[in-house]
């Protein structure tokens, strides 16, 4: 095995045992396939290749680091070949490798190095990282075309509706491009958004980020749920990896559905919603289940026992009102009350400091990815939004959002946006 091939961890190890004379010029150079045929394998890498982008049905990972970006080179080609560096450097992070030829510490001393170090050594912990790109790619502000792309705009990427109750900060929104890094280990997600930011400077710079912690869904049975910042079970009733029936229906675009470039990608709608933590706290439990329409200690439908237990929407109790309030949460997301409408949810909690008035400034950064925004996102979100809709809303409020067309996944030897910028 040549150094090249080798991960930041076993360098390590082997310039620990006094093998530096082997050199590193080599780390980070051609990519090296180590999965497994499930895409995981046990050394912590997840697949970057694929027919589908890594990130998106991959098990979700316990940290989260997303940054949309803002473009600011003129230049198409200077855009396409940002594009290619980032999908190679994206290709070395997620197999466990430095970027570039020199790597953290292997490069000329005169030069900064190609790598910024903070993840050196470890593990890939099982990054991924996923890029798409926002409606603001396509057009600017004034209808115009800004990369000759702009016949290339599916029109499932239509800009997001304002709902009702919507406090939408621009200065965590929009963005021309965004990419989802989940890793097991925060250091490892922040150090991929970071090296990709490095690698933009002068063509992108970053527009907003977000920092998430402790999944709020699960994307595989493989998974326990876990809680999100209100206490309750988040990601019981989500679509999951082993229903690649649902996925096709719900989540990866169809040849045919719109251009030929986003064929097997999906969209991504991000939210960053704030809980009003402090009075949440004090809203008693049985208040707080009716808002949700879920028991906080197992997960169970109200009037039912377990987690999984089916959700009935028309059960009634001894007075003949419904179980689950007319205004519950998980009422108005079903897909009954939708047109069938679902949503693969991958969201993350966040806390952000306090808010200067000592409230916590946390709650969940919502991710989802979906076939057709259209007919998922905004169904849903216009059952839930306003003072009629969802009873959550009094305890919560939308204060940033993105949308982006995730292409499809990378062969090996092509790029993030291949299919998009080679056919235009
Ligand atoms: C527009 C889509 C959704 C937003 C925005 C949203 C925000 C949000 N959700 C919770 C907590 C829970 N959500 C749960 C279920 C659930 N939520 C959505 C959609 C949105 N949620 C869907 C489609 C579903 C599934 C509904 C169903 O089919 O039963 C649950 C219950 C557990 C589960 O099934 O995941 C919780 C809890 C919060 C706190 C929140 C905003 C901060
Ligand atoms: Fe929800």
């Amino acid at each position: 095995m040549t150094p090249g091939h080798l991960s930041r961890r076993s360098l390590l190890g082997l310039l620990g045992g006094g093998a530096a004379a082997v050199g590193v010029g080599g780390v980070g150079g051609a990519a090296v396939a180590r999965a497994t045929e499930t895409g995981d394998d046990d050394s912590g890498t997840v697949a970057f290749h694929g027919e589908h982008q890594a990130g998106i049905t991959t098990p979700a990972q316990d940290r989260l680091h997303f940054a949309a970006f803002d473009v600011t080179t003129t230049s198409r080609d200077e855009l396409v070949a940002m594009l290619k560096e980032w999908t190679a450097a994206a290709e070395a992070m997620c197999a466990g490798r430095d970027v570039g030829e020199g790597g953290t510490a292997g490069g000329p001393a005169q030069a900064p190095p190609s790598d910024t170090g903070e993840a050196f050594g470890l593990p890939a912990a099982k990054l991924t990282i996923t890029v798409g790109f926002g409606p603001s790619l396509f057009t600017d502000a004034h209808g115009k075309d800004r990369f000759g792309i702009a016949a290339q705009r599916p029109a499932a990427l239509a800009d997001l509706p304002a709902f009702p109750g919507d406090a939408l900060d621009p200065e965590r929104s929009g963005g021309d491009l965004c990419v989802q890094a989940c890793a097991d280990d925060p250091q490892v997600a922040v150090h991929a958004i970071r090296n990709l930011a490095r690698i933009a400077r002068g063509k992108a710079n970053v527009r907003w980020s977000q920092l998430g912690f402790g999944r709020t869904s699960t994307t595989s049975t493989s998974q326990s749920t876990p809680r999100n910042l209100m206490g309750f079970k988040d990601g019981t009733n989500n679509l999951k990896l082993e229903d690649a029936g649902a996925l096709a229906k719900s989540v990866w675009v169809a040849p045919g559905d719109g251009p030929d470039w986003m064929a097997g990608g999906s969209y991504l709608v991000a939210r960053r919603i704030r809980m009003l933590i402090e009075p949440w706290d004090s809203t008693p439990l049985a208040e707080q289940e009716r808002v949700i329409g879920r028991t906080k200690g197992t997960g169970a439908p109200i009037g039912r026992e377990k987690e999984f237990d089916a959700l009935d929407l028309e059960a009634t109790g001894p007075d003949g009102s419904p179980l689950v309030d007319e205004k519950a949460h998980v009422r108005l997301a079903h897909p009954s009350t939708n047109g069938g409408a679902e949503l693969l949810r991958r969201g993350y909690s966040f806390t952000d400091g306090t808010d200067g008035l000592g409230r916590l400034d946390a709650g969940l950064f919502f991710l989802a990815y979906q076939r057709d925004p259209r007919a998922q996102f905004v169904r849903i979100q216009t059952s839930l939004a306003g003072r009629h809709g969802d009873a959550l809303n009094e305890y919560i409020q939308h204060n940033g959002s993105g949308l982006f067309a995730c292409p499809p996944g990378v062969r090996p030897g092509g790029w993030w946006g291949e299919g998009l910028f080679a056919t235009t």
